[in-house]
């Protein structure tokens, strides 16, 4: 990269269910595509779905299985089944259960809502070990975006991710006053609520690697 040139943002791109969806993302350039193995979504997907639609991509595309409020062994069991490289856990789990994952061999992501990551302290914080912090709203997977007074006013001090109701409209917005080093999105590439949008896939990842982070 020349110097002053801009680390472009990582992007992530969740709750796919279709070929031509995964196809969309990955010829974007996305980071990361993202298989909702929590139970009650309208993303829910069966694992060995989601390892046929990993057939053709790239080793460089980081694959995510999401959960939430799931045992260790039943979030290692559908990742293994379903072949995804790291998992996602959205039901505030605690330290040790990532620790048990990671010495399971599992990437892991922590997602929490900004307004509970606003209330830990400095050592509830270094008590986890996930390799990426997501900040979200307190409904995951709804499409709602979230007050951001308590991250402006106590901005995370490593890198994370913004996730919560971001769409292609209002990514760049939202990068510009809150600065994360990622973002991911699910409900602002639907047509309709579980149905993503090839379209609106590429809209938001041109619109979210040009937002400016850093
Ligand atoms: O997408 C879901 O239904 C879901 C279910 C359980 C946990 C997480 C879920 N989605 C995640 O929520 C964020 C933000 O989504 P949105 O853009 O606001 O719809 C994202 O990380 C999804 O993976």
């Amino acid at each position: 990269m020349r110097p002053g040139s801009v680390v472009p943002m990582w992007v992530k791109v969740c709750g796919l269910s279709e070929a031509s969806d995964v196809a969309a993302a990955v010829d974007a350039g996305v980071d990361a595509i993202g298989f909702v193995f929590a139970p009650g979504s309208p993303r829910t997907v069966e694992p060995e779905r989601v390892a046929a639609l990993l057939a053709g991509v790239p080793e460089s595309v980081l694959t995510v299985g999401v959960f939430r409020r799931q045992s260790v062994e039943e979030v290692s069991r559908i990742a293994g089944a379903a072949g995804v490289q790291a998992v996602q856990l959205h039901g505030d789990e605690p330290p040790e259960a990532f620790q048990e994952l990671q010495a399971m061999g599992w990437r892991t992501l922590r997602a929490t809502s900004a307004v509970h990551y606003a209330s830990e302290n400095a050592a509830e914080r270094a008590a986890y070990a996930e390799e990426l912090l997501l900040l979200d709203a307190p409904d995951p997977g709804a499409g709602k975006t979230f007050d951001t007074i308590a991250l402006v006013a106590n901005p995370p001090t490593r890198t994370w991710i913004l996730a919560g109701g971001l769409t292609p409209e209002n990514v760049q917005g939202l990068v510009a006053e809150l600065r994360p080093w990622g973002v991911d999105v699910s409900s602002g590439v639907e047509s309709s609520r579980g149905v993503k949008s090839p379209e609106l896939i590429r809209s938001f990842v041109h619109a979210a690697r040009t937002a400016r982070a850093v």
